[in-house]
């Protein structure tokens, strides 16, 4: 059964009647996930990944694995069943997959979806394999930036065929192995560029060092997770500071171990059900909230409590409690980048303007975010304004209609927090937020209800 058979085409969001009080179970990070399954994969021994994401963008990343050779092998406890408005206890909580790593072979194909993570991180890994991958993917896939990956494995070594534009569809030629060395990139329309390089650095012959030469560079706490992650399997990793060298990174060859992982909860997925607290003036809380993490999405505890709400962090998790007072804020959010649409649909219901900063590369990620949100806002009523890196916010009464998503998941959870607090609101595809939340609709109904 597709999504598109559970859910409608317009999906009538839910109004909320009244302060939300409910307990949300997060299923695992996306960027976590992928990142695991791609070093457990180049590892020289089978490791554990558990409570994985299971998502459009986690299984394209697994399938493109084993297509590739490498052995992965789902195991879902019959207790998996947990509510999203219960805390199931760890044990209960059903997944792990054994991923056994193998020598990867080619030829193989990869459909990438539109998922960021496996259409650059693959390549890098496709460059170890014994034949050729194909990749290909959603029309999308097509103009979202690749170049930065394409000419930096060109540099170290590697044979590709493209049709010339640096992007997908694309053949990586693998030789078994590759050079590798020092190059190079301009990251400024993605970090991921950065991470692809460093993820499967430790199998390149001399490793490598990857040097970013852009001016900006989005989503920083992403590189740093990609760094903690490689060291967390015995890769080392240095970042040299001296000599005004920032944004350089450089990894050792060296073998990888295998690890028993357990995945953090997606915390930017959180960030729907956050903003249901703040904008019913009710409590939200996400049981396994970690202490510390690299997830961009742990920076809605400070711009949530900045936008009217306030926080504790406990054994139980992050509690969120809102004030039904939502204020506009005026902030950067090149470091946290996919958090826009969620603290654009929140600024669109609050008592004062808003001004979202440093997030020109949103216009190539899902979709053009930055346009979607201003004509699906607008479309509503609103006031926003797109500027040459992120939007104007300025809030107005809005109304009922059709919010569309263009494919995006995080467009998706945007238009339900609007319809929390607009009647009328319907979103057309909600269920393109299986990319890497299958369950929203259900967790969403289920929050209300509890
Ligand atoms: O490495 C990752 O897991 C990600 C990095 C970011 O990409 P960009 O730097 O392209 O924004 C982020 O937006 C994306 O959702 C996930
Ligand atoms: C930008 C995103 O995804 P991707 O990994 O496809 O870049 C996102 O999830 O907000």
């Amino acid at each position: 059964m597709t999504e598109s058979s559970v859910h409608p085409a317009l999906w009538p969001a839910p109004h909320a009647s009244g302060a939300v009080d409910a307990t949300v179970t997060v299923p695992g990070s996306k960027s976590v996930t992928n990142r695991a399954l791609v070093l457990a994969s180049l590892a020289s021994e089978p490791g554990w990944l558990r409570r994985p994401l299971r998502s459009r963008d986690t299984l394209l990343m697994a399938d493109a694995l084993r297509a590739m050779g490498v052995g992965i092998e789902e195991t879902i406890s019959s207790s998996s069943a947990s509510s999203p408005s219960a805390a199931a206890a760890p044990e209960a909580k059903g997944e792990a997959w054994r991923v056994i790593p193998a020598g990867l072979h080619g030829p193989a194909a990869v459909d990438v979806g539109n998922a960021g993570t496996v259409m650059r991180f693959l390549p890098p890994v496709a460059t170890l394999a014994d034949g050729p991958i194909r990749f290909d993917g959603d029309p999308r896939s097509y103009e979202r930036p690749l170049t930065g990956v394409i000419e930096a494995l060109r540099t170290l070594g590697a044979r590709i065929d493209d049709d010339g534009r640096g992007a997908l569809p694309l053949t990586v030629h693998g030789g078994g192995a590759l050079v590798g060395g020092t190059v190079s990139i301009d990251a400024s329309s993605s970090s991921q560029f950065v991470s692809a390089l460093l993820l499967s650095a430790p199998r390149f012959n001399q490793g490598v060092e990857v040097r970013h030469t852009g001016t900006t560079l989005p989503s920083m706490p992403h590189i740093r997770m990609t760094v903690e992650m490689l060291r967390a399997v015995g890769a080392q990793v240095d970042e040299p500071e001296t000599g005004g060298e920032r944004n350089v990174w450089r990894v050792s060859p060296s073998a990888l171990l295998g690890r028993d992982l357990t995945i953090e909860p997606d915390l930017s997925n959180a960030q729907p059900f956050l903003a249901a607290a703040l904008v019913t003036g009710g409590r939200v809380t996400v049981p396994d909230w970690p202490e510390r993490t690299t997830q961009p999405g742990d920076a809605l505890r400070e711009i949530f409590t900045a936008m009217g709400g306030d926080c504790e962090l406990t054994g139980k998790g992050l509690t969120f409690t809102g004030t039904g007072r939502i204020h506009g804020i005026d902030v950067d959010l090149g470091e946290v980048g996919e958090l826009t649409p969620g603290i654009a649909a929140v600024a669109a219901l609050a008592d004062s303007p808003s001004t979202l900063r440093g997030v020109a590369h949103l216009r190539l990620h899902e979709t053009d975010r930055l346009a979607a949100l201003t004509k699906e806002i607008n479309e509503l009523g609103g006031d926003v304004t797109e500027t040459a890196d992120g939007l104007h916010i300025r809030p107005r009464p809005l109304r009922g209609g059709v919010f569309h998503t263009y494919d995006d998941h995080r467009m998706a959870t945007a238009g339900a927090v609007i319809g929390l607090a607009v009647k009328g609101v319907e979103i057309e595809n909600v269920g393109t937020t299986a990319k890497t939340l299958p369950d929203f609709p259900d967790m969403w109904t289920g929050m209300l209800g509890a």
